[in-house]
């Protein structure tokens, strides 16, 4: 599949990593979609606003290109107060870290994103500072080195990640708010890539948008994606307006699954399919069978294949179901693996 469909985002170019931002929704009403999440994060900031404190630690977690970084921009925003943002491989001295924290004011929002990936002498020095807003730094050194505690403001943590799972119970006990991103059906997909579309000052039918919200894997960050090529399309193949004509095949020309899978995603299902007879498979042979990682499958690719209906969990592992039979135009049952 087309690299730069990758819902991780990690092999965009600089330009469009620029794009990403200008289509960033801002303010909790340019954000389309997690009705629940936003509902909750509005009264919890209303009510951090009214009495004039930090907003609670919060943790954002759930698939790539959901929303989670967009989210910590937005109550930053929305609190009115400063970001600063780092990210957890970024760090991995206790004073980088330190650095960071004596320099928020108050209210600020200090957003770590990855945050899984913190070394756990920084997830260490960090508790002290989430809890008591305190931190020990060191001063001098030889032989009057000697540390001091120090008050930092009340800020708020916001942290990100796509691997929950790998997150220490102590650390996720230090969130007072923690929101699951899901992924977006196609109705909010299509407001998205409309919204997007303006942005980008291009013209775009309904039924266009729908196509390619229908083709984004659920996902923003893929269904911009789709936009921008779809647009590439639409000025050079025609007028630069995009109507379901070129929509359609554009994405043909791009080689878009039908619904969004990507190439990990077809290679999983082809898998259980081809080498395991449909299912169940443990999670870890299956993993090793398609040469990615146990919790990446968990929590990457195996959401959205179980949220599409593609794949079920079972006692016994996970199965495929007729759709992904019919997804991948295969036949079910013994006949598929020859007569023996
Ligand atoms: N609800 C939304 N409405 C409109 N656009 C959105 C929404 N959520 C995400 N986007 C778009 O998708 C892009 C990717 O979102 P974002 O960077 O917040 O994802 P993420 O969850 O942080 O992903 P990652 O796990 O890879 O860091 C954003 O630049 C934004 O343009
Ligand atoms: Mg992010």
């Amino acid at each position: 599949m087309n690299e730069n469909l990758d819902p991780t985002g990690e092999n965009f170019s600089p330009e469009e990593m620029d794009i990403e931002r200008k289509l960033r929704p801002l303010s909790f009403s340019d954000f389309t979609g997690q009705e629940q999440v936003i509902e909750n994060l509005k009264i919890f900031v209303q009510a951090a606003n009214l009495r004039d404190e930090a907003l609670d630690h919060t943790l954002f977690h759930g698939p790539p290109g959901l929303g989670k970084t967009t989210l910590a921009h937005i109550l930053a925003n929305e609190l009115e107060v400063g970001i600063k943002i780092t990210s957890g491989p970024v760090l991995d001295k206790p004073g980088d870290l330190a650095g960071l924290l004596t320099n928020l004011e108050e209210r600020d929002v200090l957003f770590i994103d990855e945050i899984h990936r913190l070394s756990p002498i920084v997830e260490e020095y960090l508790y002290s500072a989430m809890e008591d807003y305190k931190i020990d730094i060191m001063i001098e050194t030889g032989p009057n080195a000697r540390t001091v505690q120090i008050n930092l403001n009340p800020f708020t943590l916001i942290g990100a990640t796509t691997r929950s799972g790998l997150l220490t119970a102590p650390m996720r006990a230090r969130f007072g708010i923690a929101s699951r991103l899901q992924y977006y059906n196609t109705e909010l997909l299509t407001t998205i890539v409309q919204r997007s579309a303006e942005i980008l000052k291009v013209k775009i039918g309904m039924e266009a948008a729908i196509e390619i919200a229908g083709r984004s894997r659920g996902t923003p960050r893929i269904a911009n994606a789709l936009l921008r090529r779809v647009r590439d399309f639409a000025q050079i193949k025609g007028n630069g307006a995009i109507d379901i004509k070129i929509a359609k095949y554009a994405l043909e020309a791009l080689n878009v699954d039908q619904f969004g899978l990507d190439e990990m995603d077809n290679k999983i299902l082809t898998t259980i399919i081809d080498k395991f007879k449909g299912g169940p498979v443990g999670i870890t042979t299956l993993a090793t069978a398609v040469s990615e990682s146990a919790e990446t499958i968990e929590e990457v690719y195996e959401p959205f294949l179980i949220q599409q209906g593609f794949i079920v969990r079972t006692p016994r592992g996970r199965e495929v179901t007729e759709a992904a039979y019919k997804h991948l135009g295969k036949l079910k049952g013994p006949a598929q693996g020859g007569l023996f």
